[in-house]
């Protein structure tokens, strides 16, 4: 299938010479969640800005649903909505109002049916007519997106949808989001909480310094690049790792309670049998055991983490020559 997004070679250097994307190449699928993960001033803003005219690029290409995004921008631009990071609206209208008149901005004839169809889906109808301001700030973001919505577009972008907002409240964003997708709008966000991606995403890219630094499908990440753990716990502390297993990637809790054992997820021979095997040998007793997949957050930790060592290495090298 023809992706929906297609960005190819996508750089952008600022005016001031700041280099905040670096020949990014991406595609995204029709109907997925995409989460776009990366640390602050990693470049997720300015990519999003790019594909929708907001900012130029300075190097590559970019198409929405078939349409370049200079070339024929007012197309491309009619099959994506924006919700913005900051909730900026007109706060004397009333929902109803202000939505309809997003609609009118894109040049679309009134729809009051599929307005309402939109209110009601995002829990907005009952108050079609209060004033934005009275609204609080969870019903505020839901105005943002209906904003965004109200044109009918294929491909939605959300910038950090639940920044600020309390842990019960993201639950209900995130339902929705997916309600939203089920409906047959792609998504594509960019967050802070990986949580978030690791709840919702059907493919993460993950983007450093203003380069694509990997792009797949969420859970083969959590699988390639995951390790496993396997505690257990003994029923007398210890002060050390035997010496007899120290050749073993074992690790000791702070307290001495359980030993820890690493292991890598996609190996076809984990090591446990040998592990159990020499334990007893050793005459080390458990009371029991578990195990522990790596989340999504320390995976994207140790991965911007290398990167970083990666490019220090190479600026050492490079001052040396
Ligand atoms: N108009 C501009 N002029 C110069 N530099 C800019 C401009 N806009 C952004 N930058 C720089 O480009 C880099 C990437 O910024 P961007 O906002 O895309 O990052 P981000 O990943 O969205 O960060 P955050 O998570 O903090 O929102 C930053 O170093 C930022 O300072």
């Amino acid at each position: 299938m023809e992706p929906i997004i297609s960005v190819r070679g996508l750089g952008k250097t600022y005016a001031g010479g700041f280099t905040a994307l670096k020949n990014v190449d991406l595609e995204i699928r029709r109907g997925e969640i995409f989460a776009l993960l990366g640390p602050n001033g990693a470049g997720k803003t300015t990519l999003i800005s790019i594909v929708c005219g907001i900012v130029n690029p300075t190097a590559g290409r970019v198409s929405a649903s078939g349409f370049d995004i200079q070339r024929d921008y007012r197309m491309a631009r009619s099959e994506i909505g924006l919700v913005p990071q900051e909730l900026a609206t007109d706060s004397f209208e009333s929902v109803w109002a202000t939505v309809n008149f997003s609609r009118g901005l894109f040049g679309k004839a009134p729809d009051p049916a599929y307005i309402e169809k939109l209110l009601r889906q995002l829990s907005l109808w009952e108050k079609k007519d209060s004033r934005i301001m009275s609204l609080s700030g969870g019903m505020k973001r839901r105005v943002m997106i209906a904003k965004a919505l109200s044109h009918e577009p294929s491909i939605l972008f959300l910038d950090e949808p639940t920044a600020g907002v309390d842990v019960e409240l993201r639950q209900d964003m995130w339902d929705m989001v997916r309600g939203l997708r089920e409906s047959g709008v792609t998504i594509i966000l960019t967050t802070h909480y990986i949580e978030e991606a690791e709840e919702m995403a059907d493919r993460v890219g993950v983007i450093n310094r203003g380069e694509l630094v990997l792009v797949e499908d969420k859970h083969t990440l959590m699988q390639k690049m995951g390790e496993k753990e396997l505690s257990l716990h003994l029923p007398e502390p210890l002060q050390t790792v035997p010496e007899i297993l120290a050749d073993l990637p074992l690790t000791l809790s702070a307290d001495g309670s359980q030993l820890v054992y690493r292991f890598d997820i996609k190996s076809s021979d984990t090591g446990i049998a040998e592990l159990l095997r020499r334990l007893n040998d050793a005459n080390i007793d458990f009371r029991d055991l578990h195990t522990r997949e790596s989340s999504l957050e320390e995976i994207f930790v140790g991965l911007v983490k290398g990167a970083r060592q990666e490019q220090q290495a190479q600026l050492t090298k490079e001052t040396q020559e």
